[in-house]
């Protein structure tokens, strides 16, 4: 719909007039801010000149304290006055370039009277009259603007529904105080809008899109019934931008309850923390706390154990070769990844309850304090009917009383005596103290050397026995590396605890490899979660209470074993689990439908899943040549972009495929192509493409060390390149050689997936059935 001159000078005046208050607000924070700065540097600087100490009587420490109460809660207040101030003062200066970014007028019915509502990222008042000259995108009526187009529509408050008739919907680029862009909307938020947005080059770093989310995307940001929200959605739909909206909208909606760092979010990997990093602070809000799933188990059991991250794991899946060895390792991360072995552990617990458990010695300079074997029948005991975590800690007193027992005895041993001899002067001063204190205590006198050899002893002993109190306090005389052992090679056991889920294939094989990076000190990442919960379930569950909201990005990568155990590492969060099938690369991969197990986790009454099937990264083109390689690709839509057909380009020789890489690169970076991503399929090849490039053009080689991703040329191992979007990817080697085994579809698609605007796959010598399965209308075949 095309706007008349004076719709535009009006609304254009109206942008002036709201950027003028914004900026008269402005200058009157920053007079506030500086003034306020001043004045706490000042009451900082001189905090005890106004505070006289004297505690000669009651009297005068009653005042002294009194005084200095009143200093310290007048630094609060300003400094509380000072922070209000320069967040205000903040918020004001990212709108001020572009106040709003829509508009709906609104008649409630039942009143004559039709209201118009500007849409920003926060809201801002007019303080004569305390109108809102913008309304937060956040607040309930906004929620109009992205549910309904012009027609009668409605708006949840807490007081109830409000309906009414929406008159009119626009939208707004502003820019630097100028409309840019101004339309009128009809269904969904300005296709238009979103043409313009989607086809600009990609960022090192994610950008909010508050300005044009889809009524689709409003379900999942707004949802706050389900205690767990599962969003399934396709390559490209905006999970990851909807969850980002949604940490915004619940901080903002629960801004009394919730914090940021009550928030947390499991990323694919590192790179991808600082890949999204930008949204939140960009909407005026705290971060939330980020971290990958592998750096939480680093920091229960890194200490213990050399852990395989999943990287390496598909590196093994994708390249080892297929024989008995690696059928049985499959074989093992398809069961380790399981319920069924969840529900195992849970078995072997009831079982440790009357038989089984492991303990390590207590030893002290090579004697044993406490044997393992003392320990076994203290442990068992106990009632049986103490659970199993209880009796643990029932056993850890016990052994610290047994400690002292021993430590008492061992005051009077040839070895004391000899340390005391090597003690320092700091030592004897302290002792020397000591005695006087005890002299002064109990008022009498002693030998003084009987006193000071005594105090010394009892130091010596204590100062070397505190390793061990430490390590029996952290329960460490557990052996949970035999308990978690005995699964494996204690005969009948596996079988007779999993019922009628039985053994996997290859059992004999799996438990040979299990036990062969054990005796290593080796967890492979299939065994890490498992062995954390066993060693939670013995030790007692050590659960996180003060996060309250938990995001799982990539939730098709976690096994339905490691989503069971966050379940219980957090118990009183809520959970947003967003994640892909259809990306499901790694070998443990979850399903997230209705009836997958994590639907299950908090059963159906708190869960809710929202289907995303809209692909908004992808031009047209690339969507319909990528949905045919994964099932149910049929019904993903693409956003109505249009771009190049994807190229495919066979070559029958290496150095013929670098040739024609070569120059395709140097040709996107001239056409201004900003990131561009060479997407191979291991971190070996990505190593072997860099080296043979570099000479020719500027390169980064992505690792999984690499902590940010930047614009320009990345040359990125497949599994690196997981949620993160590039202006142009070239696949590097699309062969069949290189991917046709079933578990590399998807790996294949989640690549090609990665690509906004432009698609190349070269193939070295025949390409991937994935590719020529596809319609030959979808791409372009040509010899390199
Ligand atoms: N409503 C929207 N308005 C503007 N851009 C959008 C919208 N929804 C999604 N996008 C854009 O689409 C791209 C893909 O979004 P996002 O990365 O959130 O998708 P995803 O579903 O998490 O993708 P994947 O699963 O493939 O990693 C991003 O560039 C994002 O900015």
């Amino acid at each position: 719909m095309s706007m008349t001159e004076q719709q535009w000078n009006e609304e254009q005046q109206r942008v002036n007039n709201v950027v003028g208050l914004m900026e008269q607000q402005i200058g009157q924070l920053e007079g506030e801010v500086g003034e306020v700065r001043g004045e706490v540097v000042d009451i900082r600087a001189h905090f005890w000149d106004d505070v006289t100490v004297n505690m000669g009587t009651a009297e005068d420490a009653a005042e002294t304290l009194s005084n200095l109460k009143q200093q310290v809660e007048m630094l609060s207040e300003r400094e509380r006055t000072h922070r209000l101030a320069y967040s205000a003062l903040k918020k004001l200066n990212r709108m001020v370039k572009s106040p709003y970014f829509g508009r709906i007028d609104f008649k409630e019915t039942g009143t004559q009277q039709t209201e118009k509502i500007y849409l920003g990222i926060a809201s801002f008042m007019d303080e004569k009259d305390d109108t809102f000259l913008v309304y937060d995108w956040r607040a309930p009526v906004s929620s109009l603007y992205y549910d309904y187009p012009p027609g009668p529509s409605a708006y949840e408050t807490p007081g109830g529904s409000i309906e009414g008739e929406m008159l009119l919907k626009r939208q707004y680029v502003i820019r630097e105080g100028d409309i840019r862009l101004m339309f009128d909307t009809g269904v969904t938020i300005g296709d238009e809008l979103l043409q313009q947005v989607l086809s600009r080059s990609s960022d090192a770093q994610m950008k909010s899109i508050v300005a044009t989310i889809q009524k689709e995307q409003n379900q999942i940001i707004r949802n706050d019934r389900s205690r767990m929200l599962i969003v399934q959605g396709a390559a490209g739909s905006g999970k990851t931008s909807s969850a980002l909206q949604r940490v915004a909208y619940l901080l903002y909606k629960n801004r009394e309850t919730l914090q940021a760092d009550q928030m947390l979010l499991f990323s694919p990997n590192p790179m991808f923390n600082s890949y999204v990093s930008t949204v939140l602070p960009e909407l005026g809000e705290e971060n939330m706390l980020q971290t990958t799933f592998q750096q939480y188990l680093e920091s229960r059991i890194g200490r213990d154990f050399q852990l395989e991250d999943p990287f390496i794991q598909i590196e093994y899946v994708l390249s080892a070769p297929e024989d008995v060895e690696y059928a049985a390792r499959n074989s093992g991360i398809r069961y380790k990844s399981s319920v069924d072995y969840l529900m195992v552990m849970d078995a072997y617990k009831t079982w440790l309850e009357q038989q089984g458990m492991n303990f390590i010695s207590i030893r002290f300079k090579g004697r044993e304090v406490v044997s393992s074997r003392r320990i076994k029948e203290r442990f068992y005991s106990f009632d049986s009917s103490i659970r199993l975590a209880n009796r643990v800690v029932l056993l850890r007193d016990w052994l610290l009383k047994e400690i002292s027992a021993f430590e008492k005895l061992e005051r009077s041993m040839p070895w004391v005596e000899e340390e005391i001899e090597l003690l320092d002067v700091d030592d004897y001063r302290r002792a020397y103290k000591e005695q006087q204190r005890i002299q002064k205590d109990k008022g009498t006198t002693f030998d003084d050397f009987d006193v000071e050899k005594s105090y010394l002893a009892r130091m010596v002993v204590h100062e070397r026995l505190k390793p061990l109190r430490r390590r029996v306090k952290q329960l460490r005389f557990v052996n949970v590396r035999a308990l978690y052992r005995q699964l494996f090679d204690k005969e009948g056991l596996l079988a007779s605890l999993s019922g009628e889920a039985g053994v996997p294939e290859y059992w004999p094989e799996i438990s040979r490899q299990t036990i062969q990076r054990l005796e290593q000190s080796e967890l492979a990442y299939e065994d890490v979660t498992p062995y954390l919960y066993l060693l939670e379930l013995v030790q007692g569950f050590q659960t996180n209470t003060s996060i309250r909201h938990v995001i799982i990005d990539e939730a098709q990568d976690y096994s339905p074993f490691q989503l069971h155990f966050l379940k219980r590492l957090f118990p009183r969060c809520r959970m947003t689990a967003l994640g892909d099938v259809n990306q499901g690369i790694y070998a443990h991969a979850s399903s997230l439908g209705e009836h997958d197990p994590i639907a299950r986790l908090y059963g159906a009454e708190q869960t809710e899943l929202i289907r995303l099937m809209r692909s908004y990264r992808s031009t047209r083109e690339i969507v319909e040549f990528t949905r045919g390689m994964v099932p149910g690709g049929e019904d993903i839509v693409p956003f109505n972009r249009s771009g190049e057909k994807p190229k495919v380009i066979v070559a029958s020789g290496l150095e013929l495929l670098h040739d024609r890489m070569k120059a395709d690169l140097q040709a996107l970076i001239a056409d201004q192509y900003e990131s561009i991503a060479v997407i191979c399929k291991t971190a070996n090849e990505s190593a072997e493409v860099y080296e043979a490039m570099r000479e020719h053009l500027p390169l980064r080689l992505i690792t999984k060390q690499t902590p940010s991703f930047e614009k320009g040329v990345l040359i990125i191992p497949s599994y690196l390149a997981k949620g993160v979007e590039f202006d142009a990817v070239i696949i590097y080697n699309g062969s069949r050689e290189r991917y046709s085994r079933e578990n590399e579809r998807k790996l294949f698609y989640t690549a090609c997936t990665r690509a906004m605007h432009l698609l190349y796959i070269y193939s070295l010598g025949q390409p991937s059935p994935f590719i020529t399965s596809q319609a030959d209308n979808t791409y372009l075949c040509t010899n390199g």
